[in-house]
């Protein structure tokens, strides 16, 4: 179940042809974009390390005014790599091995920016309940391996790296957050953000863990943008991914860690909104593959008790505020999507649409400040006629 196509886009491109094809891509993906032309050696190393490598081009109009600001933003889906019962010092390595692989490769195609997956170091273990072994892959977000790791890497490439972990707060008594850690081109650690919306349903039990973070909508001016991430659930709420915008963002990122059986017809559709709604781009990284636990768990649905998780089905993609995305990633292999794009682009469709002009945030700061007093009565008007 849930391993069955590869992606949607590969049944339409084997059962459509010709006009047919291009019409439906318009009308799904807003435009076909154009594809990039990666080196050969990217190409050799995605198919040497079998992952997939994909890259798209999302243009703009050449202004007078303003240079074209042209970035190279990729994301990463991965398995993990070890059994969910190997030393958790190895499980690590061995996905930190993983992803450094796919890093040089991002490289080698000049991608400037990067994120990873939720929570990357780990098997999503949340779904368990169990606080042991899990809690040994939190770390610091300013000083932990993981950064130190990714610090090497991030100057070594020039690229900023953006890291989702799971957080342990040493400061304040041992906290854990879930956390994506930025770290620039030049391997400095320029901030982190902590998961706004913390999933209670299904499996996701990610709430026995972590607490909402305390740290707002931040967003980081890098040198190929400002960076806004959006932690997995947060994708649910319009307003999270509104803040984001209000504070500036140009890129906002959404690691994360679902499965089909419970959100695969609202992936499509939620990054891409959120890119419509606040003219900016949105990178959609789901994880892939199926990760199984040591011990048995029940979901709290009557079903049988089991040791997994269910299918995380990958399908990572790239949206633009002109509502044109990429295709997604495959629903069952490792991949790395690039996205070249000018971010010119983000003013130029709020000069022609006016969504942010027209937003009217003065009429929901009201609404909203009204509907969060505990006093609020909802403005409905009764019909008594009948
Ligand atoms: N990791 C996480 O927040 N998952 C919740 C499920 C979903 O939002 O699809």
């Amino acid at each position: 179940m849930g391993d069955v196509i590869k992606s949607v886009e590969d049944v339409l491109n084997n059962r459509l042809e010709g006009n047919e094809l291009s019409e439906v891509k318009r009308i799904l993906y807003g435009k076909d974009l154009e594809k990039l032309d990666l080196p050969t050696e990217a190409r050799a190393e995605a198919e040497k390390g079998s992952f997939e490598l994909a890259g798209y081009r999302f243009t703009a109009l050449t202004e007078s005014t303003r240079p074209p600001r042209v970035v190279r933003a990729a994301v990463i889906q991965n398995q993990i790599v070890l059994p969910t019962t190997a030393p958790v010092a190895d499980q690590r390595q061995a996905i930190w091995n993983r992803v450094a692989e796919m890093i040089a490769t991002a490289a080698r195609c000049r991608v400037n920016v990067i994120c990873l997956q939720e929570a990357w170091t780990m098997p999503f273990a949340f779904c368990t309940r169990e606080k042991q072994p899990w809690c040994e892959f939190a770390e610091s977000a300013e000083d932990g391996p993981t950064t130190h790791f990714l610090q090497d890497l991030a100057s070594k490439h020039n690229m900023v790296i953006i890291s989702p972990i799971l957080e342990r707060d040493e400061a304040h008594g041992d906290v854990l957050w879930n956390t994506a850690v930025i770290i620039s081109n030049h391997g400095h650690v320029i901030g982190k953000s902590r998961k706004n919306h913390i999933p209670r349903v299904g499996d996701f039990n990610e709430s026995t863990y972590y607490m909402e973070s305390n740290l707002g909508h931040p967003v980081f001016q890098t040198e190929f943008g400002k960076i806004g991430v959006n932690i997995c659930y947060g994708r649910h709420m319009p307003q999270n991914w509104m803040a984001y915008g209000l504070n500036g963002a140009e890129l906002v990122f959404n690691p994360s860690a679902t499965v089909g059986t419970l959100s695969e017809p609202m992936w499509g559709i939620e990054a891409r909104n959120a890119a419509i709604a606040n003219s900016y781009f949105t990178f959609a990284i789901n994880r892939v593959g199926t990760e199984t636990f040591p011990n048995e768990f029940t979901s709290a649905d009557g079903r049988p008790a089991h040791r997994d998780f269910g299918h995380f089905y990958g399908s990572s993609y790239v949206a633009a505020p002109d509502a044109s995305r990429t295709p997604g990633l495959s629903r069952l292999s490792d991949g790395l999507l690039v996205a070249e794009l000018d971010l010119n682009l983000c003013r130029q469709v709020r000069d022609r649409w006016g969504l942010r002009m027209n937003q009217r945030l003065e009429l929901y700061a009201d609404t909203l400040a009204r509907a969060a007093n505990p006093d609020f009565q909802p403005q409905v008007v009764y019909d008594y006629s009948g």
